[in-house]
Protein backbone atom coordinates (compact mmCIF):
# COMPACT_ATOMS: atom_id res chain seq x y z
CA UNK A 1 0.00 0.00 0.00
CA UNK A 2 1.17 3.75 -0.55
CA UNK A 3 1.94 5.57 1.51
CA UNK A 4 -0.74 8.47 2.10
CA UNK A 5 0.29 11.95 1.16
CA UNK A 6 3.62 11.02 -0.83
CA UNK A 7 3.39 11.48 -4.19
CA UNK A 8 6.10 10.45 -6.68
CA UNK A 9 6.39 12.94 -8.99
CA UNK A 10 7.78 11.54 -12.66
CA UNK A 11 10.52 14.31 -12.83
CA UNK A 12 11.61 13.85 -9.45
CA UNK A 13 11.84 10.41 -10.43
CA UNK A 14 13.99 10.66 -13.88
CA UNK A 15 16.46 12.84 -11.60
CA UNK A 16 16.59 10.45 -9.08
CA UNK A 17 17.19 7.61 -11.42
CA UNK A 18 20.00 10.07 -13.34
CA UNK A 19 22.19 11.11 -10.41
CA UNK A 20 21.93 7.22 -8.98
CA UNK A 21 23.35 6.16 -12.60
CA UNK A 22 25.58 9.23 -12.56
CA UNK A 23 27.40 7.59 -9.10
CA UNK A 24 27.42 3.93 -10.33
CA UNK A 25 29.65 5.37 -13.81
CA UNK A 26 32.07 7.40 -11.89
CA UNK A 27 32.85 4.27 -9.66
CA UNK A 28 32.64 1.81 -12.45
CA UNK A 29 35.16 4.14 -14.75
CA UNK A 30 37.34 4.88 -11.77
CA UNK A 31 37.83 0.79 -11.42
CA UNK A 32 38.71 0.10 -15.08
CA UNK A 33 40.85 3.51 -15.21
CA UNK A 34 42.84 1.37 -12.14
CA UNK A 35 43.00 -2.00 -14.61
CA UNK A 36 44.11 0.12 -17.85
CA UNK A 37 46.64 1.86 -15.67
CA UNK A 38 47.68 -1.53 -14.15
CA UNK A 39 48.18 -2.83 -17.40
CA UNK A 40 48.97 -0.19 -19.30
CA UNK A 41 52.19 2.20 -20.55
CA UNK A 42 54.17 3.05 -17.36
CA UNK A 43 51.01 3.09 -15.33
CA UNK A 44 51.48 2.41 -11.27
CA UNK A 45 51.39 -0.70 -10.27
CA UNK A 46 48.87 -2.13 -7.95
CA UNK A 47 47.32 -5.59 -6.99
CA UNK A 48 49.41 -8.63 -6.86
CA UNK A 49 48.32 -12.27 -7.83
CA UNK A 50 50.26 -14.78 -10.03
CA UNK A 51 51.06 -12.27 -12.69
CA UNK A 52 50.63 -9.07 -10.72
CA UNK A 53 53.92 -6.46 -11.29
CA UNK A 54 57.11 -7.89 -9.53
CA UNK A 55 57.62 -3.99 -8.86
CA UNK A 56 55.48 -3.61 -6.50
CA UNK A 57 56.10 -6.62 -4.63
CA UNK A 58 59.13 -5.34 -3.53
CA UNK A 59 59.42 -1.41 -3.10
CA UNK A 60 60.10 -0.61 -6.37
CA UNK A 61 62.73 -3.24 -6.72
CA UNK A 62 62.81 -5.80 -9.46
CA UNK A 63 64.82 -9.24 -9.55
CA UNK A 64 67.23 -9.72 -12.81
CA UNK A 65 66.41 -13.50 -12.41
CA UNK A 66 62.67 -12.77 -13.20
CA UNK A 67 63.57 -10.57 -15.88
CA UNK A 68 65.79 -13.31 -17.69
CA UNK A 69 62.78 -15.34 -17.59
CA UNK A 70 60.60 -13.06 -19.03
CA UNK A 71 62.86 -11.89 -21.76
CA UNK A 72 64.00 -15.24 -22.75
CA UNK A 73 59.64 -16.40 -23.07
CA UNK A 74 59.56 -12.76 -24.64
CA UNK A 75 62.09 -13.41 -27.52
CA UNK A 76 60.53 -17.08 -27.98
CA UNK A 77 56.69 -15.07 -28.33
CA UNK A 78 57.80 -12.76 -30.70
CA UNK A 79 59.96 -15.05 -32.90
CA UNK A 80 56.51 -17.00 -32.82
CA UNK A 81 55.00 -13.86 -34.93
CA UNK A 82 58.26 -13.58 -36.80
CA UNK A 83 57.82 -17.17 -38.24
CA UNK A 84 54.11 -17.72 -38.81
CA UNK A 85 54.00 -13.73 -41.28
CA UNK A 86 57.30 -15.07 -42.63
CA UNK A 87 55.34 -18.54 -43.57
CA UNK A 88 52.51 -16.83 -44.43
CA UNK A 89 54.38 -15.07 -46.96
CA UNK A 90 52.19 -11.65 -46.59
CA UNK A 91 54.64 -9.38 -45.17
CA UNK A 92 53.57 -6.20 -45.84
CA UNK A 93 57.00 -4.55 -46.00
CA UNK A 94 57.43 -1.02 -45.75
CA UNK A 95 60.07 1.47 -45.83
CA UNK A 96 60.21 3.79 -42.22
CA UNK A 97 62.80 5.75 -44.36
CA UNK A 98 66.36 5.94 -45.09
CA UNK A 99 69.32 5.26 -43.00
CA UNK A 100 72.33 7.89 -43.21
CA UNK A 101 74.03 6.05 -45.86
CA UNK A 102 71.04 5.77 -47.80
CA UNK A 103 69.57 2.25 -47.77
CA UNK A 104 66.12 1.68 -46.96
CA UNK A 105 65.00 0.79 -43.43
CA UNK A 106 62.34 -1.43 -43.86
CA UNK A 107 59.76 -2.92 -41.27
CA UNK A 108 57.39 -5.67 -42.39
CA UNK A 109 54.35 -7.53 -39.87
CA UNK A 110 57.17 -9.21 -38.70
CA UNK A 111 58.31 -7.06 -36.75
CA UNK A 112 54.98 -5.24 -35.56
CA UNK A 113 53.39 -8.29 -34.28
CA UNK A 114 56.62 -9.77 -32.27
CA UNK A 115 57.10 -5.91 -31.16
CA UNK A 116 53.66 -6.20 -29.56
CA UNK A 117 53.57 -9.52 -28.18
CA UNK A 118 57.30 -8.97 -26.84
CA UNK A 119 56.68 -5.42 -25.15
CA UNK A 120 53.21 -5.87 -24.01
CA UNK A 121 54.94 -9.40 -22.22
CA UNK A 122 57.47 -7.33 -20.29
CA UNK A 123 55.60 -4.19 -19.44
CA UNK A 124 52.77 -6.27 -18.17
CA UNK A 125 55.37 -7.92 -15.91
CA UNK A 126 57.42 -5.23 -15.07
CA UNK A 127 55.44 -1.98 -15.42
CA UNK A 128 58.15 0.32 -13.97
CA UNK A 129 61.18 -0.39 -15.87
CA UNK A 130 61.97 1.71 -19.09
CA UNK A 131 61.55 -0.12 -22.28
CA UNK A 132 62.75 1.23 -25.29
CA UNK A 133 62.01 -0.77 -28.30
CA UNK A 134 62.92 -0.51 -32.15
CA UNK A 135 59.08 -0.47 -33.32
CA UNK A 136 56.50 1.99 -32.40
CA UNK A 137 54.24 0.87 -30.09
CA UNK A 138 50.35 1.82 -30.30
CA UNK A 139 48.78 2.35 -27.13
CA UNK A 140 45.33 1.75 -29.14
CA UNK A 141 46.08 -1.66 -29.77
CA UNK A 142 47.21 -2.41 -26.30
CA UNK A 143 47.47 -6.65 -25.12
CA UNK A 144 47.92 -7.55 -21.87
CA UNK A 145 50.05 -10.65 -21.84
CA UNK A 146 50.40 -12.28 -18.18
CA UNK A 147 52.80 -14.30 -17.34
CA UNK A 148 52.76 -16.98 -14.82
CA UNK A 149 56.37 -15.65 -12.90
CA UNK A 150 57.73 -19.31 -13.44
CA UNK A 151 61.61 -19.31 -13.57
CA UNK A 152 62.46 -22.32 -16.18
CA UNK A 153 64.79 -24.91 -14.20
CA UNK A 154 67.65 -24.30 -16.25
CA UNK A 155 67.68 -20.71 -15.00
CA UNK A 156 67.16 -21.82 -11.76
CA UNK A 157 70.14 -23.68 -11.85
CA UNK A 158 72.55 -21.84 -13.30
CA UNK A 159 71.09 -18.61 -10.95
CA UNK A 160 70.48 -19.51 -7.82
CA UNK A 161 69.55 -16.64 -5.79
CA UNK A 162 67.47 -13.85 -6.68
CA UNK A 163 69.27 -10.45 -8.21
CA UNK A 164 67.41 -7.52 -6.87
CA UNK A 165 68.29 -3.79 -8.57
CA UNK A 166 65.72 -0.92 -8.20
CA UNK A 167 63.93 -0.28 -11.17
CA UNK A 168 64.45 2.62 -11.94
CA UNK A 169 68.43 1.45 -12.67
CA UNK A 170 66.65 -0.51 -15.33
CA UNK A 171 66.52 -0.19 -18.93
CA UNK A 172 65.35 -2.80 -21.49
CA UNK A 173 66.26 -3.02 -25.38
CA UNK A 174 63.61 -5.22 -27.55
CA UNK A 175 64.64 -5.90 -31.09
CA UNK A 176 61.35 -7.71 -32.43
CA UNK A 177 63.53 -8.83 -35.56
CA UNK A 178 66.81 -8.17 -36.30
CA UNK A 179 68.16 -8.34 -40.05
CA UNK A 180 64.61 -7.22 -41.11
CA UNK A 181 66.54 -6.74 -44.71
CA UNK A 182 67.20 -10.34 -45.02
CA UNK A 183 64.39 -11.35 -43.41
CA UNK A 184 62.49 -10.08 -46.64
CA UNK A 185 64.73 -11.82 -48.80
CA UNK A 186 63.92 -14.72 -47.00
CA UNK A 187 67.11 -15.73 -45.62
CA UNK A 188 66.06 -16.87 -42.31
CA UNK A 189 69.20 -17.94 -40.78
CA UNK A 190 70.24 -14.35 -40.02
CA UNK A 191 66.80 -13.91 -38.17
CA UNK A 192 66.64 -13.03 -34.08
CA UNK A 193 64.56 -11.84 -32.02
CA UNK A 194 66.25 -9.99 -29.08
CA UNK A 195 65.99 -8.29 -25.17
CA UNK A 196 68.63 -6.86 -23.55
CA UNK A 197 68.49 -5.49 -19.60
CA UNK A 198 70.84 -2.54 -18.75
CA UNK A 199 71.51 -1.25 -15.20
CA UNK A 200 72.97 2.08 -14.87
CA UNK A 201 73.26 1.57 -18.45
CA UNK A 202 75.75 -1.17 -18.65
CA UNK A 203 74.52 -4.12 -20.33
CA UNK A 204 73.61 -7.02 -17.42
CA UNK A 205 71.36 -9.67 -19.23
CA UNK A 206 70.81 -10.49 -23.03
CA UNK A 207 68.48 -12.60 -25.02
CA UNK A 208 69.81 -13.78 -28.86
CA UNK A 209 66.73 -16.25 -29.64
CA UNK A 210 66.83 -18.11 -33.37
CA UNK A 211 62.93 -18.47 -34.48
CA UNK A 212 63.90 -20.57 -37.36
CA UNK A 213 65.74 -23.20 -35.72
CA UNK A 214 64.42 -22.21 -31.98
CA UNK A 215 67.55 -21.29 -30.87
CA UNK A 216 67.99 -19.62 -27.65
CA UNK A 217 71.05 -18.11 -26.07
CA UNK A 218 70.99 -15.99 -22.95
CA UNK A 219 73.84 -14.90 -20.44
CA UNK A 220 73.80 -12.57 -17.07
CA UNK A 221 76.40 -10.83 -16.11
CA UNK A 222 77.99 -12.53 -12.91
CA UNK A 223 75.10 -14.66 -13.20
CA UNK A 224 75.23 -17.73 -15.63
CA UNK A 225 74.59 -18.93 -19.04
CA UNK A 226 73.28 -21.65 -21.36
CA UNK A 227 75.92 -20.73 -24.45
CA UNK A 228 79.61 -20.54 -23.70
CA UNK A 229 82.88 -18.92 -25.97
CA UNK A 230 84.60 -21.62 -28.13
CA UNK A 231 87.70 -23.28 -27.27
CA UNK A 232 90.12 -21.07 -29.81
CA UNK A 233 90.36 -18.08 -31.98
CA UNK A 234 92.08 -17.53 -34.42
CA UNK A 235 93.81 -13.76 -33.55
CA UNK A 236 96.55 -13.56 -35.88
CA UNK A 237 94.28 -13.72 -39.16
CA UNK A 238 90.83 -13.35 -37.80
CA UNK A 239 87.32 -14.21 -39.79
CA UNK A 240 85.49 -11.54 -39.59
CA UNK A 241 82.02 -10.94 -39.54
CA UNK A 242 80.52 -7.95 -40.97
CA UNK A 243 77.18 -6.67 -42.53
CA UNK A 244 76.14 -7.38 -45.39
CA UNK A 245 73.72 -4.77 -45.79
CA UNK A 246 74.97 -2.00 -43.49
CA UNK A 247 78.22 -2.16 -44.70
CA UNK A 248 79.85 0.96 -45.42
CA UNK A 249 83.98 0.58 -45.79
CA UNK A 250 83.36 -2.23 -43.30
CA UNK A 251 85.61 -4.63 -45.78
CA UNK A 252 88.52 -1.90 -46.55
CA UNK A 253 88.96 -1.40 -42.90
CA UNK A 254 89.26 -5.02 -41.73
CA UNK A 255 91.59 -5.84 -44.50
CA UNK A 256 93.72 -2.90 -43.57
CA UNK A 257 94.17 -3.46 -39.62
CA UNK A 258 93.85 -7.06 -40.19
CA UNK A 259 95.99 -7.98 -43.43
CA UNK A 260 94.92 -9.94 -46.46
CA UNK A 261 94.82 -12.93 -45.23
CA UNK A 262 91.38 -12.42 -42.87
CA UNK A 263 88.41 -14.01 -44.24
CA UNK A 264 85.67 -11.79 -44.60
CA UNK A 265 82.28 -13.17 -43.81
CA UNK A 266 79.16 -11.10 -44.77
CA UNK A 267 76.07 -11.94 -42.71
CA UNK A 268 72.92 -10.17 -41.93
CA UNK A 269 72.01 -9.20 -38.08
CA UNK A 270 73.91 -8.04 -35.68
CA UNK A 271 72.53 -11.12 -33.39
CA UNK A 272 73.51 -13.35 -35.75
CA UNK A 273 77.01 -12.10 -35.79
CA UNK A 274 77.07 -12.04 -32.01
CA UNK A 275 76.55 -15.92 -32.05
CA UNK A 276 79.00 -16.30 -35.11
CA UNK A 277 81.78 -15.38 -31.94
CA UNK A 278 80.11 -18.06 -29.60
CA UNK A 279 79.95 -22.07 -29.28
CA UNK A 280 76.32 -22.35 -30.98
CA UNK A 281 75.25 -25.79 -31.92
CA UNK A 282 72.30 -24.46 -34.73
CA UNK A 283 73.73 -25.50 -38.02
CA UNK A 284 72.83 -22.94 -39.94
CA UNK A 285 75.38 -20.72 -38.00
CA UNK A 286 78.66 -19.84 -39.38
CA UNK A 287 81.62 -18.63 -37.26
CA UNK A 288 84.26 -16.20 -37.07
CA UNK A 289 86.77 -14.48 -34.84
CA UNK A 290 85.85 -11.11 -34.91
CA UNK A 291 82.82 -8.70 -35.62
CA UNK A 292 83.32 -5.48 -36.73
CA UNK A 293 80.82 -3.03 -37.89
CA UNK A 294 81.44 0.32 -39.22
CA UNK A 295 78.61 2.48 -39.69
CA UNK A 296 76.22 4.22 -37.49
CA UNK A 297 73.54 1.30 -35.58
CA UNK A 298 71.18 1.35 -32.60
CA UNK A 299 71.12 0.20 -29.05
CA UNK A 300 68.37 -2.28 -29.75
CA UNK A 301 70.43 -4.20 -32.02
CA UNK A 302 73.65 -4.44 -30.30
CA UNK A 303 72.33 -4.20 -26.47
CA UNK A 304 71.93 -8.27 -25.99
CA UNK A 305 75.09 -9.65 -27.81
CA UNK A 306 77.14 -6.91 -25.51
CA UNK A 307 75.87 -8.67 -22.34
CA UNK A 308 76.38 -12.18 -23.50
CA UNK A 309 79.39 -11.30 -25.03
CA UNK A 310 80.42 -9.38 -21.28
CA UNK A 311 78.82 -12.20 -19.58
CA UNK A 312 81.21 -14.70 -21.35
CA UNK A 313 84.43 -12.59 -20.44
CA UNK A 314 84.15 -11.06 -23.82
CA UNK A 315 84.11 -7.16 -25.26
CA UNK A 316 81.62 -5.04 -27.17
CA UNK A 317 83.06 -1.86 -27.46
CA UNK A 318 83.50 0.91 -30.27
CA UNK A 319 86.07 0.92 -32.56
CA UNK A 320 87.93 3.30 -30.65
CA UNK A 321 87.55 0.96 -27.83
CA UNK A 322 84.73 2.76 -25.59
CA UNK A 323 82.45 1.00 -23.57
CA UNK A 324 78.39 1.41 -24.82
CA UNK A 325 76.21 3.28 -22.41
CA UNK A 326 73.02 1.71 -22.72
CA UNK A 327 70.96 4.62 -21.66
CA UNK A 328 69.70 8.00 -23.68
CA UNK A 329 70.26 7.97 -27.42
CA UNK A 330 68.99 5.33 -29.46
CA UNK A 331 71.97 4.76 -31.37
CA UNK A 332 76.14 4.89 -31.67
CA UNK A 333 78.48 6.90 -34.07
CA UNK A 334 81.91 5.09 -33.30
CA UNK A 335 81.12 1.57 -34.92
CA UNK A 336 81.51 -1.59 -33.44
CA UNK A 337 84.23 -4.17 -32.48
CA UNK A 338 83.37 -7.40 -30.56
CA UNK A 339 85.58 -9.89 -29.63
CA UNK A 340 86.15 -12.91 -26.77
CA UNK A 341 88.76 -14.34 -25.60
CA UNK A 342 91.25 -12.19 -27.05
CA UNK A 343 93.23 -9.06 -26.26
CA UNK A 344 90.05 -6.50 -27.25
CA UNK A 345 92.56 -3.55 -26.43
CA UNK A 346 95.39 -4.95 -28.54
CA UNK A 347 92.93 -5.23 -31.64
CA UNK A 348 91.55 -1.95 -31.05
CA UNK A 349 95.13 -0.73 -31.82
CA UNK A 350 95.41 -2.23 -34.64
CA UNK A 351 92.30 -0.98 -35.99
CA UNK A 352 92.37 2.78 -37.90
CA UNK A 353 90.63 6.12 -36.75
CA UNK A 354 87.97 6.18 -38.47
CA UNK A 355 87.14 10.12 -37.79
CA UNK A 356 90.73 10.53 -39.54
CA UNK A 357 90.41 7.79 -42.16
CA UNK A 358 86.98 8.86 -43.19
CA UNK A 359 86.15 5.01 -43.22
CA UNK A 360 82.70 4.74 -42.15
N1 LIG B 1 73.91 2.36 -40.71
C1 LIG B 1 72.85 1.87 -40.06
N2 LIG B 1 71.79 2.65 -39.76
C2 LIG B 1 70.72 2.14 -39.13
N3 LIG B 1 70.60 0.85 -38.74
C3 LIG B 1 71.64 0.04 -39.00
C4 LIG B 1 72.82 0.51 -39.67
N4 LIG B 1 73.67 -0.51 -39.76
C5 LIG B 1 73.05 -1.57 -39.20
N5 LIG B 1 71.85 -1.25 -38.75
C6 LIG B 1 70.86 -2.14 -38.13
O1 LIG B 1 71.56 -3.07 -37.33
C7 LIG B 1 71.07 -4.39 -37.53
C8 LIG B 1 72.17 -5.26 -38.06
O2 LIG B 1 72.57 -4.76 -39.31
P1 LIG B 1 73.33 -5.66 -40.35
O3 LIG B 1 72.46 -6.84 -40.64
O4 LIG B 1 73.51 -4.79 -41.54
O5 LIG B 1 74.61 -6.03 -39.71
C9 LIG B 1 69.87 -4.26 -38.46
O6 LIG B 1 68.76 -4.10 -37.61
P2 LIG B 1 67.23 -4.43 -37.98
O7 LIG B 1 67.23 -5.55 -38.94
O8 LIG B 1 66.66 -4.75 -36.65
O9 LIG B 1 66.71 -3.17 -38.56
C10 LIG B 1 70.16 -2.97 -39.21
O10 LIG B 1 69.01 -2.29 -39.65
MG1 LIG C 1 64.75 -4.85 -35.84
Amino acid sequence: MAPMGIRLSPLGVAVFCLLGLGVLYHLYSGFLAGRISLFGLGGEPGGGGAAGPAAAADGGTVDLREMLAVSVLAAVRGGDEVRRVRESNVLHEKSKGKTREGAEDKMTSGDVLSNRKMFYLLKTAFPNVQINTEEHVDAADQEVILWDRKIPEDILKEIATPKEVPAESVTVWIDPLDATQEYTEDLRKYVTTMVCVAVNGKPVLGVIHKPFSEYTAWAMVDGGSNVKARTSYNEKTPRIVVSRSHSGMVKQVALQSFGNQTTIIPAGGAGYKVLALLDVPDKSQEKADLYIHVTYIKKWDICAGNAILKALGGHMTTLSGEEISYTGSDGIEGGLLASIRMNHQALVRKLPDLEKTGHK
